[in-house]
């Protein structure tokens, strides 16, 4: 028996959460066409039945420029620290640059496995794959290079396999019918927080933060009441629309993610609220889960 902890790592875009999701089979990591969306670290565990490979997911690295950005590094410094196993995730359609090699350098001091992992396969021709793998190998001395596509689902058992194969001999971490450690209210807030972003990404990118005050659960209804925060009340109206027509579409989105996700039929109670620069406030980014 094998069991350990993994994540995937690159540059924003990379492919990382989407990759997450499509091994899971689940939507729980955020996705988005914008970069630097995906802020908790969320665990998903794969039970096979010689190994358990617990997906462990990831913020990027950026240069910090407020408290929350500092918060986030050592977040992601710390997760790297403790996995066994790294993908470190190359799109196939773009060119290796500077945010790959240094990803790849922070890379090179850990004790974990680094596989690298050649996403979106998809996109590009064999001729053009074949390319990038040979150019991904010679960025560094990795474990192992494994191409896929989370959209085809082409060498996604693969990738699964071989991340498993650097994992230590272990009994198993977690109980066989666990998918994810997140707890259910985290995973809400993500679906509402990234309703709320639809549309507005490139306004206020960081600026939404979201908390679910209270889940309660009538027969088949789960009624969830919960708070999206801005910075300023500039930022209120944007998020409310006109006439509220913009958060009406929030919850309606957020309510079929969030229906799908949990199985049940939901009343989703939405209401927006200024935290005055909440990035920047301790004890607010402790309140928000940071
Ligand atoms: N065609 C194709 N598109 C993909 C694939 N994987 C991801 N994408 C797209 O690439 C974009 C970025 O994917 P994400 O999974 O959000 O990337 P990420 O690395 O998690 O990004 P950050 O959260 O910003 O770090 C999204 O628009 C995805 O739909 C794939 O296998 N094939």
């Amino acid at each position: 028996m094998k069991a350990g902890f993994a994540c995937f790592v690159g540059r924003p875009n990379a492919g990382k959460s989407t990759l997450t999701n499509a091994i899971v089979g689940q939507k729980i990591a955020i996705t988005s066409s914008k970069p630097q969306t995906t802020r908790h670290v969320i665990r998903a565990v794969l039970h096979k039945p010689d190994a358990q490979l617990v997906l462990v997911d990831t913020p990027g690295l950026h240069r910090p420029r407020t408290l929350l950005g500092e918060r986030l590094n050592d977040l992601v410094r710390q997760t790297w620290s403790e996995v066994d196993a790294i993908g470190l995730c190359v799109p196939a359609d773009e060119e290796i640059g500077r945010g790959d090699r240094f990803i790849t350098g922070e890379l090179a001091e850990l004790k974990a496995s680094v596989i690298a992992v050649v996403t979106k396969a998809d996109l590009v021709d064999k001729k053009r794959l074949a390319e990038q793998l040979l150019a991904v190998s010679q960025l560094a001395e990795f474990a192992e290079v494994v191409p896929v596509s989370a959209v085809s689902g082409y060498q996604l058992d693969t990738l699964v396999d071989v991340m498993t194969k650097y994992l230590p001999e272990s009994p198993q971490l977690y109980p066989d019918d666990m998918l994810t450690d997140e707890p259910e209210h985290v995973l809400v807030a993500e679906l509402v927080r990234e309703a709320a972003l639809e549309g507005v990404r490139d306004e206020l990118p960081h600026s939404i933060a979201v908390v679910v005050e209270e889940m309660i659960r009538e027969g088949s209804l789960t009624k969830i009441y919960a708070d999206i925060y801005v910075e300023r009340s500039s930022q209120k109206a944007i998020v409310i629309g006109h006439k509220a027509s913009r958060l009406k579409d929030v919850g309606t989105r957020a309510r079929a993610e969030i229906e799908a996700l949990l199985g049940s039929r939901i009343y989703l109670d939405l209401h927006v609220r200024v935290a005055k620069d909440w990035q920047r406030d301790p004890k607010q980014l402790r309140k928000l889960g940071f």
